[in-house]
């Protein structure tokens, strides 16, 4: 059996759609149309329930709670109008920079 997934580029992309969407029937519109810092406050509560499920040694609901938080970064990076491809970019720019060396670097 083949196990449907669907890339965080793809779901940039569904996310992108739902701007201007009517938040009756997509959640996502709904949350846009909230604004920023409702999506951060979202964010922010599935950061803690990643923080919880990881304490707790729980695969399955690591699994699922990391998923929650992929999707409300996404919603929120669209909500600020940051693309994916500024994300990345910034990452590339950091590769081969040890974070060890670039705290290192930091005159405070
Ligand atoms: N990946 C997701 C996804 N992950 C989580 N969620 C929703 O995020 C919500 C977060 O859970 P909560 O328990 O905090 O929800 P809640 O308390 O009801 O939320 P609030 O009332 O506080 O806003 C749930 O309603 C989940 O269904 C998602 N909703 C949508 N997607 C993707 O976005 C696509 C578009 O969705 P719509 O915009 O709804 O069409 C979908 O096809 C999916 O691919």
């Amino acid at each position: 059996m083949t196990v449907a997934r669907l890339s965080i580029e793809d779901l940039a992309k569904i996310v992108e759609t739902r701007k201007g969407a009517d938040p009756e029937t997509s959640y996502t519109a709904k949350l846009l149309h909230r604004g920023v810092g409702q999506c951060a406050k979202k964010l922010g509560e599935e950061a803690v329930e990643t923080v919880i499920a990881s304490l707790a040694g729980d695969r399955a609901a690591i699994r699922a709670e990391a998923a929650d938080l992929i999707y409300h970064l996404v919603v929120l990076l669209a909500a600020a109008d940051v693309e994916l491809e500024e994300i990345y970019a910034e990452l590339g720019r950091r590769e081969g920079t040890s974070g060890i060396a670039e705290k290192a670097s930091r005159r405070i």
